[in-house]
């Protein structure tokens, strides 16, 4: 039986709940659920905190694991990222008062406050920075305010949360991070496991295939099947089928959901008719 790691909280639980819901695994019906097990697809899902995944991982007790990339770096555990998965997108950031600092080689000094301490640690000495570091569990925001630290250094997606305080971010993001896969580092591919692994994985792409692509149907002039297949490319070539009506072609390809309604602007003014899309539900490429 695959064993997996599955936030059971925070940004990362519900988004990795449902994609693992759209792969067609089983998922637990109440949050205080610690583990599930899955018979039909012999998997055995356990419910970890985000920051100890790569913890549990990496000890090798549980063949993979959803977490953030930056949790999995910050823990300095030995497992690594084998499939992206789109999701709990941010970046981590420093951030202050207006008028503190500029660039990191304004930090010589002074305290940085932050969650993700083996991060930032890192990255300043990486940068040859003599500053502290002050761990805190979270809403590190209120950090400066309060007079524990000058800065801080925090994970950013709409920025909110750092107006709200009154705090700007300053230099190069320290990082970008999503959710991740996670496996051991050095696993022993051969393993029992692993046919089950793949298929995991598998899966999990179907479903971000399924996510950011569409299917587009259209008919078209021979004449102009060129144009148009360059436009409508698809994953390996488009499928071409002969229509009753001599002269015209229906072509079928994938397209990426984001581009479609242009592709179809400009199909349309190349002279196709008839132009569809439908979702994909699921996929194996
Ligand atoms: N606002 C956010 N937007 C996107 N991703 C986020 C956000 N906040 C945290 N994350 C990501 O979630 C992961 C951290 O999960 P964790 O559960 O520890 O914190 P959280 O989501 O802030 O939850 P909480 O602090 O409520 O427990 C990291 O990978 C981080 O990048
Ligand atoms: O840029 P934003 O869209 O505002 O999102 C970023 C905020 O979200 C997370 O905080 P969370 O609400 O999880 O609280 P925490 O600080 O206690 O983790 C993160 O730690 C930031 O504070
Ligand atoms: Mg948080």
């Amino acid at each position: 039986m695959l064993r997996i790691a599955v936030p059971n909280k925070g940004s990362l639980s519900g988004p990795a709940a449902e994609m693992l819901h759209e792969a067609g695994y089983q998922q637990r019906r109440e949050s205080k659920e610690l583990r599930i097990v899955d018979p039909g697809n012999e998997v055995e899902f356990f419910y970890l905190r985000p920051r100890d995944i790569a913890i549990y991982v990496s000890s090798g007790r549980l063949d993979i694991g959803i977490t953030g990339r930056d949790l999995l770096i910050d823990s300095g555990a030995n497992a690594e990222e084998i499939l992206p998965l789109g999701f709990a997108r941010s970046t981590f950031r420093f951030a202050t008062k207006p008028g503190t600092a500029k660039g990191i080689e304004d930090l010589g000094g002074m305290t940085v406050a932050t969650s993700y301490e083996g991060i930032v640690a890192k990255h300043l000495a990486d940068s040859g920075i003599d500053a502290s570091v002050v761990h805190l569990d979270g809403a590190v925001e209120t950090a400066i305010e309060l007079g524990v630290a000058e800065v801080i250094a925090d994970v950013v997606e709409t920025g909110t949360s750092l107006r709200n305080a009154g705090l700007e971010v300053f230099g190069d993001p320290i990082m970008k991070s999503e959710a991740v896969v996670i496996r051991r580092v050095g696993a022993d591919t051969s393993e029992d496991a692993e046919p089950k692994v793949q298929q995991f994985l598998r899966r999990l792409q179907g479903v971000l295939v399924a996510r950011t692509y569409v299917m587009m149907d259209y008919d078209c002039r021979a004449e102009h099947l060129e144009k148009a297949v360059a436009l409508t490319p698809g994953l390996e070539s488009p499928t071409i089928s002969p229509l009753h009506n001599e002269g015209w072609v229906a072509v079928r390809a994938m397209v990426p959901a984001k581009e479609a309604q242009q592709i179809m602007d400009d199909l349309y003014a190349l002279g196709a008719r008839a132009i569809l899309t439908t979702a994909i539900h699921a996929c194996r490429l």
